[in-house]
């Protein structure tokens, strides 16, 4: 049986237990015994952004590090200019292990998993109660991703002046994850520190489709020199200034922890999903399915889980949920 743990990097995932081990580690790579600790907090074109004791330093991978991927969250080891001067560059020479990792792919047919994120503790799924509609489909999906790379899912629904939650709350109480709800306006008042208080110490990923209210969220958390205008138009494309793929991990002011907003991230392809690690994330189901044929898809006529519920091991909702969020894998994103 899998562990629920979270997992390491994709490097480790394609080399060979054993492999890796067996390597002397140290027989070419210097030792940079000088290097410091960095937290990478955006990307762009090959330029990383780190944060090293408070300043924030540009840094560039050093040669050694091969086709490895540095992604924003990741915890590094950087020599050179530490400075933070402008026109400095600093050196990445290693990435410390990841202790979870958020994919996806770029759509269900898309071969190539991405990393989006490292080491983050919590996904936070912000959806606006009105304007634009919540899309449960949507919601479903980044459910998925949060279960299968082992992050806690936040629902945070903003624009609560606007319409009611309690059917989307509904909706999503059988999966007991953690939620908050808010608006513009109590984010300006005691809002703000309900949302920090859930955010408080962790490193959470935020998604949320354009037009939800995310920058605003954002704006409320960070410190003032941090934020963003809301509502901006890129003039060069005309398609709002979320035109990078790269995330961004901004501090939260007056609590410990980042949030990383993802502005490339609208949807999660999730072809590389497997319902086998999913299930990891309902303990009440899991030892329903040691039953189950090789491979189930857990939505199957031979599916052990019908039999466990009947046997009253677990609530039928609860099923439900699961097989819901199972069947979004096959299905278009916002459908
Ligand atoms: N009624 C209402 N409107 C809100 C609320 N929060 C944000 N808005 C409005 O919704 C619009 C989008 O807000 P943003 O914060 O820019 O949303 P976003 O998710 O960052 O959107 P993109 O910039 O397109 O990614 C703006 O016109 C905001 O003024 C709210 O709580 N209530
Ligand atoms: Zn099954």
């Amino acid at each position: 049986m899998r562990r629920y743990d979270r997992r390491s990097d994709e490097d480790d995932i394609r080399v060979r237990p054993g492999r890796r081990g067996s390597r002397p580690r140290t027989s070419r790579r210097p030792a940079y015994e000088d290097a410091v600790e960095g937290f990478v907090i955006t990307v762009d074109r090959g330029r990383l952004t780190c944060v090293v004791d408070g300043r924030t330093v540009t840094a560039v991978k050093a040669r050694e590090l091969g086709r490895k991927g540095v992604v924003v969250g990741d915890r590094v080891a950087l020599v050179g200019d530490l400075s933070g001067d402008r026109d400095t560059l600093a050196r990445i020479v290693r990435v410390e292990e990841r202790r979870s990792v958020l994919r996806r792919t770029a759509d269900d047919t898309d071969p190539f998993e991405r990393v989006v994120v490292a080491n983050a503790d919590q996904l936070a799924i912000v959806t606006a109660l009105a304007d634009p509609p919540p899309r449960p489909r949507l919601i479903d999906r980044c459910l998925v991703g949060a279960y299968d790379a082992g992050l806690d899912p936040l629902l945070i629904l903003t624009k609560s002046d606007l319409a009611a939650p309690d059917a989307l709350l509904e909706t999503y109480a059988p999966l007991g994850m953690r939620h908050v709800v808010t608006s513009v306006e109590e984010l300006a008042g005691t809002g703000a520190a309900r949302v920090r208080e859930l955010l408080d110490d962790r490193v959470t990923v935020l998604v949320g489709h354009s037009g939800v209210g995310k920058t605003t969220l954002v704006n409320a958390l960070v410190p003032p020199e941090r934020r963003r205008a809301t509502g901006e138009v890129n003039v060069v494309t005309g398609r709002g200034r979320h035109t990078t793929t790269s995330a961004l991990a901004l501090p939260l002011a007056g609590a410990a922890g980042w949030v990383i907003d993802t502005p490339g991230v609208r949807s999660f392809g999730l072809n590389h999903v497997d319902p086998g690690r999913v299930i990891l994330a309902f303990p009440d189901l899991e030892p329903g399915a040691r039953n189950c044929p090789r491979a189930c898809s857990h939505d199957e006529p031979d599916c052990a889980l019908d039999d466990w519920v009947a046997q009253g091991h677990a609530e039928p909702a609860r099923l439900d949920s699961l097989r819901r969020l199972l069947a979004t894998r096959d299905r278009k994103e916002g459908d």
